[in-house]
């Protein structure tokens, strides 16, 4: 399994707000002008959404699972993804293809738990290799499927937006894990994933 750190305390959001009225006076803004009075708070806020995945285990949403009997492949694509770089704390953002192969007992999860742990691992923190991966990994953990395909398109905005400034230019990495591994089977993953593109 790849390494992901989870949180090392609850989250703080009286200290956030403290530490956002200080980044202000360091970057020389005035914290109490009238457009900013409230943004320590805001930011507060929006820091607890945009890093929830470090207060949750992101497989655990793979528990909820059930044995229908299907055997081949379920893939869930285009499943809108907002990340932070580990590197600059700026988004990254795009799109996440999930798939699997159920094992022999058709156990599956519903499709909707695979956007939650797109999320819970997103929601942090994150490099996009390491994204990629911990969905591939959490998926063998829980479901014990015959096959994972993990597609992870994103655009880095400390790519676009400061240091080489290339906007428009996006990432892809990929996990793969069993037979999802083969040729054919890889082919057959891909191929749905770049439809209807
Ligand atoms: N592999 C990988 N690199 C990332 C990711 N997010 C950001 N980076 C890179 O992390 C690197 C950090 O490089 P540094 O040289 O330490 O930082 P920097 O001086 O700000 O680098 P520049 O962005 O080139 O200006 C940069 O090349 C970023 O593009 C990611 O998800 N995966
Ligand atoms: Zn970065």
């Amino acid at each position: 399994m790849s390494e992901q750190l989870g949180a090392k305390r609850a989250y703080d959001a009286a200290g956030v707000e403290r530490a956002i009225r200080d980044l202000l006076i360091a970057v020389g803004e005035d914290p109490e002008r009238d457009g900013l009075r409230d943004t320590p708070k805001r930011m507060a806020c929006a820091y607890a959404e945009m890093f929830a995945g470090l207060h949750e285990n992101p497989s655990d949403h793979l528990d909820a699972a059930f044995d229908i009997g299907h055997e081949e492949m379920i893939l869930v694509k285009d499943i809108p993804m907002y990340s932070m770089c580990e590197h600059h704390l700026l988004p990254f953002h795009g799109v996440a293809h999930v798939g699997y192969i159920p094992n022999a007992s058709g156990h599956v999860t519903g499709l909707s738990k695979l956007a939650r742990l797109v999320e819970g691992h997103a929601r942090r923190p994150q490099v996009q290799e390491r994204l990629t991966s911990l969905v591939a990994d959490s998926l063998v953990e829980r479901l014990q499927p015959r096959g994972v395909i993990v597609v992870v398109e994103a655009e880095h905005l400390c790519m676009s937006m400061r240091g080489v400034r290339k906007p428009g230019s996006r990432t892809i990495t990929s996990a793969v894990r069993g037979q999802m591994r083969s040729a054919a089977t890889r082919a057959e993953a891909m191929s749905l994933i770049m439809s209807g593109r």
